[in-house]
């Protein structure tokens, strides 16, 4: 009898399991395949629950910690059950556990916030006092330094709970990233993209970075095929900003780096979590310098930041 051929081991990604982590890890796939000139079979798709999936009834900064999203994907990768992870690098720590390090990202999307909501068309037509749901530390800062008149409420759980919350009259507006519904299919349900000189995205929103073992050659081999350079260059330098802004802190942080041939810059803030106090910083200079300004961007913010301002937590 003659032997079958041995199939060479499929490549395991690792992902959440929502509707929105899903695409991401088939958006990878999808650009390994082409790449390689391989076919899907080549690969496993690992949905893995984490704690921030786990818990929905509670603020995330209740919950507390790093890496609520990611920290169970990490640890599949470390014990070699998956071979790479995909990640919103939004949601990734500043940092990667011994053995592991992320250098490949896709293609950016849209890095803005989108607007939602049933009644509304833009921020400036909310009525006084108007109830906005977001759980987001930074989109909850932002909106009250242009509307300290607003309340706000939590508002927890995939793109479907949301919407289900406002059609509810649980809230009547939201933000979600636009790159998070474009990926989705659903940009329809965004009334407007809310500009960053309005109001600047999180660090690395709409960036998808994808993980792997640092002494996994096989795997680093086929990633840096995919690798999209310029998306890299922005998000290096944004994650230098927040480096230096997080653990010692809580406080809403934005940032945003643009590139424009060789020449990159970022924009940067902090601000008081009820409005009260932005603290919004820029510099220009060399794409390849991105790391260094993003964390001298973030040092001088510090430097100007009030005694009391990383105290409220
Ligand atoms: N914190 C949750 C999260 N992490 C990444 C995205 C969107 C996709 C992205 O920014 O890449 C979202 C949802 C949202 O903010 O609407």
């Amino acid at each position: 009898m003659t032997q079958m051929p041995t199939p060479s081991t499929p490549i395991r990604i690792g992902t959440r399991g929502s509707a929105l982590a899903l695409a991401q890890a088939h958006e990878t796939r999808d650009r390994l395949m082409a790449a390689h000139g391989l076919t899907a079979d080549a690969f496993q798709i690992v949905p893995i629950k984490t704690t921030g999936d786990r818990v929905q009834d509670r603020a995330l900064k209740e919950i507390g910690g790093k890496g609520l999203f990611t920290r169970e994907i990490e640890d599949a990768l470390i014990a070699g059950d998956i071979d790479i992870a995909v990640h919103s690098m939004k949601d990734m720590p500043v940092a990667q556990p011994d053995g592991l390090l992320i250098d490949c990202y896709l293609p950016r999307e849209d890095v803005r916030d989108a607007f939602v909501s049933p009644h509304f068309a833009g921020i400036s037509q909310l009525p006084k006092g108007a109830v906005v749901g977001s759980s987001s530390l930074r989109r909850r800062a932002q909106l009250l330094v242009r509307r300290p008149d607003l309340q706000l409420i939590e508002f927890r759980g995939n793109v479907q709970t949301r919407l289900k919350k406002l059609e509810d009259g649980v809230a009547v507006a939201s933000f979600l990233a636009m790159a998070g519904l474009s990926r989705l299919g659903m940009t329809h349900v965004a009334r407007g993209a809310v500009e960053p000189a309005e109001m600047l995205p999180a660090v690395a929103q709409g960036c998808i970075g994808v993980e792997r073992r640092a002494d996994d050659l096989r795997v680093a081999q086929m990633l840096a095929a995919i690798n999209h350079a310029q998306s890299l260059l922005r998000v290096v330098a944004e994650r230098a900003f927040l480096a230096r802004l997080d653990g010692s802190c809580q406080t809403p942080i934005a940032g945003l780096a643009e590139l424009d041939g060789d020449r990159l810059r970022i924009r940067g803030e902090i601000l008081r979590p009820d409005g009260t106090e932005v603290i919004a910083g820029e510099r220009i200079g060399l794409a390849s310098d991105g790391a260094a300004m993003g964390d001298d961007l973030a040092a001088e913010l510090r430097r100007r930041a009030p005694g009391d301002f990383f105290d409220w937590a």
